[in-house]
């Protein structure tokens, strides 16, 4: 598996959802780079929608910006989580293939359990299909 990561911060939070990519032995792609924001978050909307990248995660103060910057990319569905359960149903029910994530919020373990919530659920629910394809014919 590739995932696309990028932050526009570094702190405990960051450095631990990093380690955990690591530790599964995921490829990640950082696109980080030296960009603000928005940048960060269309940067990793594009890997995946491109297929560089088979799902991105995203970190900045709030979370948000990132995730609405990611969502601007067609084909993208960025979640902010933070907590297992959102994350976990993000992907079961949203086919969500972008996590966000605030680093200013979620301390350090409750990030990598957001992030495994969201990497270890399956996606997504069959029943949701119908739903999935009406978000995609959303984009423009
Ligand atoms: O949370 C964010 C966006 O939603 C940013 O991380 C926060 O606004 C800080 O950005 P900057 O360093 O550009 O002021």
């Amino acid at each position: 598996m590739r995932v696309a990561y990028g932050a526009d911060d570094a702190n405990e939070t960051t450095r631990a959802v990093q380690q955990a990519l690591a530790d599964r032995g995921i490829e990640v792609v950082d696109v980080t780079g030296d960009q603000q924001w928005p940048d960060i978050g269309a940067a990793v909307g594009r890997a995946v929608a491109t297929g560089t990248a088979d799902l991105g995660v995203v970190l900045c103060w709030t979370g948000t910006g990132t995730a609405i910057a990611a969502n601007k990319i067609a084909g993208v569905r960025a979640a902010l989580a933070w907590d297992p359960w959102i994350a976990g149903g993000a992907r079961k029910w949203n086919d969500a293939n972008v996590l966000a994530m605030s680093l200013k919020r979620l301390a350090p373990d409750v990030a990598v359990e957001v992030l495994a919530a969201f990497l270890d659920t399956p996606a997504p629910d069959p029943d949701e299909a119908a739903n999935i394809a009406r978000l995609g014919a959303l984009d423009d």
